[in-house]
């Protein structure tokens, strides 16, 4: 069991060292994998629990990752992929494992998944996933359990999403990429993190048009390789660091290779937050009370629903009514009956939150629900009086890599403990 131990009261200042992207670097190993020759070399890769359960899962079906921690760098050789099946010990533990799927159907004719995992918010679907690969030509037999994915070549088609789903419009590029033929995807994702894939499959040789448009015309080509890619910064780990830097009235300057916040800056900023610019480096600091705020969340370009728990945290401390309405997850809001533990008060109707600030909050025993319940939490405990013990840390572990470390170095009273239980 990993637990954090925060002891709020001090302001965080100093640099944050931002992370690179975890909904990135999960792709670009799924992406590795469909290089059947050469070594990939993966830049700035943040050192998370879901990248540790990648590795394991590329090396259960017979690559050969090595992962240099300290220098931040992946190398993956998947020259000798032989195993289809994707295991439920390793599946089951991370979301990522859903990326997976299109290599091994490329390069063994077949993926067998036993299980996929990520943090539970509710439902999610994949049908997207399933029915696009139908689309191209693979034979899909869902089971109970296990689903078995059957291809001897894919041909491309016109594919739709209902919702321009994430990893969805991920796997089906990949599929895409060496099928026979020109595949369309209609509504696709325009998330950074999906235009940094695309960046990095054109890399390997994948003809990819429209990334960014909700329009991508893949052409297949007859195969792909192995390239060297640094991954984007995460835009969900600068954002809690600004916010960390917004609650405790500190100042923080934010590094991260082309940070961009996008409408988490203008939401903060209409809270009172201050930002600036200089270069390369984002300062972010806050001296004032917080204003309340109104927060729709939505797919890129709109608020990001990873960002949406840790602003309910924010606007328990801003002084007035705020407005939470979550449209992307159904389950997404076990947050806050941890918050009001803490004494905030949060009240919830459906997908909609009303967060009544400001409250002063107390350190507390509250449960992380979800990978961003967990940082929302923290972030509580940075700004509560006394003691806030978050079960369980793992899923702080599996999106923001040595938390503990880079928020000590700013002055945060934070550490992360280890027990049998
Ligand atoms: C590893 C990764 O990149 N995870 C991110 C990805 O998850 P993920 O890719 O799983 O999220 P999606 O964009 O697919 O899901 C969004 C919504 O679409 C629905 N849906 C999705 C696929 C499908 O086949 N059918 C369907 O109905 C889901 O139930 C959900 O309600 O995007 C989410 C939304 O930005 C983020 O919170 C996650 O951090
Ligand atoms: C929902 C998230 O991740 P995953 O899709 O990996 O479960 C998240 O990062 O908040």
């Amino acid at each position: 069991m990993v637990r954090y131990r925060v002891r709020g009261g001090n302001a965080l200042r100093g640099t944050a060292f931002i992370q690179g992207a975890k909904n990135a670097v999960l792709p670009m190993i799924g992406a590795a994998l469909l290089a059947a020759k050469g070594r990939t070399v993966l830049r700035n890769v943040p050192i998370i629990e879901d990248v540790r359960r990648a590795v394991e899962l590329a090396e259960a079906v017979g690559a050969y990752v090595e992962l240099h921690e300290a220098e931040r760098t992946l190398v993956i050789d998947a020259s000798r992929l032989n195993n289809p099946v994707l295991p439920a010990e390793i599946a089951r533990r991370f979301r990522g494992s859903v990326l997976f799927t299109p290599a091994l159907l490329h390069r063994l004719g077949e993926a067998v998944v036993e299980g996929v995992g990520g943090c539970n918010l509710g439902s999610r679907n994949l049908d997207f996933h399933y029915l696009g690969y139908k689309r191209l030509g693979a034979v899909v037999d869902e089971g109970e359990t296990v689903i078995h994915v059957k291809a001897s070549g894919l041909t491309g088609a016109t594919l739709y999403l209902d919702t321009p789903s994430h990893t969805g419009t991920e796997n089906l590029i990949m599929a895409a990429a060496l099928a026979r033929g020109t595949t369309v995807i209609e509504n696709a994702a325009l998330e950074p993190e999906v235009l940094d894939v695309i960046d990095m499959l054109s890399k390997m040789g994948a003809r990819i048009r429209g990334g960014g448009t909700g329009f991508i015309t893949v052409e297949g080509v007859e195969e792909l390789h192995a390239v060297e890619h640094t991954v984007m910064p995460d835009r969900l780990d600068a954002g809690v660091f600004a916010m960390a830097a917004a609650i405790t009235g500190g100042e923080l300057s934010l590094v991260g290779t082309g940070l961009d916040l996008g409408v988490v800056r203008y939401k903060l900023e209409q809270m009172g937050v201050d930002f600036a610019r200089q270069g390369a480096v984002l300062h972010v600091r806050c001296d004032r009370p917080l204003r309340p705020i109104n927060i729709i969340t939505d797919t890129y370009p709109g608020f990001a629903t990873d960002l949406q728990s840790p602003m309910m945290t924010v606007a328990a401390l801003a002084d007035g009514t705020s407005y939470i309405h979550e449209r992307i997850f159904d389950g997404r809001f076990a947050l806050a009956g941890e918050l009001n533990k803490m004494g905030a008060n949060v009240q919830v109707e459906d997908s909609r939150a009303m967060v009544f600030g400001p409250t002063p909050l107390t350190g507390a025993r509250v449960t992380a629900h979800d990978l961003r319940s967990g940082i929302a939490l923290v972030l509580a405990g940075l700004a509560a009086e006394g003691e806030t013990v978050i079960e369980s840390g793992y899923l702080i572990d599996r999106g923001h890599a040595h938390l503990a470390t880079r928020m000590r170095a700013l002055g945060a009273d934070i550490t992360r403990e280890i027990s049998d239980r």
